[in-house]
């Protein structure tokens, strides 16, 4: 729902190519928007809701293979730190899950969260996230 690069990088066009009916010319460049594609209904069911639940018993993972989800792009251009973002992410997040309850400033709750994104190259939350670590 919030991919890191939400054009990926750009590419250009190596040849003359049709594209879904789109005739895109030799040399053009050509962004992938993932963002939209995060967010389209034909692909997802209630693609605006964060359900991390839906990827249960799915065979979908973000290595590039799976077109509607690819957060690190795809093809010869895909993330090279894929395979250490792939394990670290685990490890820190369960590491600050495991370590510590959240709460978020000013006693906000969860559902009034401001979640929305300001463009970039990179996607950033317009509000940045206040949370305070509390020990266990
Ligand atoms: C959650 C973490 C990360 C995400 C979501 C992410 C996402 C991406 C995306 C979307 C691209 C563009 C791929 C494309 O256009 O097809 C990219 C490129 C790249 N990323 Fe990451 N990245 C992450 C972590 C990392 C880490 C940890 C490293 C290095 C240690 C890294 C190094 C690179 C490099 C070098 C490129 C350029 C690859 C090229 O141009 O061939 N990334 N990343």
């Amino acid at each position: 729902m919030h991919p890191a690069v939400p054009l990926l990088l750009p590419r250009r066009a190596g040849s003359d190519t049709d594209l879904c009916g789109f005739n895109v010319p030799e040399g053009s460049q050509v962004l992938v928007n993932v963002w939209a594609i995060g967010r389209d209904p034909s692909i997802w069911e209630n693609p605006n809701s964060f359900m991390p639940e839906r990827f249960l018993g799915s065979e979908i993972d973000v290595k590039g293979r799976d077109f509607g989800l690819i957060p690190f792009g795809a093809g010869r251009r895909i993330c090279s730190g894929l395979p250490l973002a792939n394990r670290m992410l685990y490890l820190m997040l369960g590491s600050l899950i495991n370590s510590f309850d959240w709460k978020l400033e000013g006693g906000i709750s969860p559902k009034e969260m401001n979640m929305e994104e300001k463009f970039g190259l990179t996607v950033q939350m317009a509000e940045p996230l206040q949370a305070v670590p509390v020990v266990i």
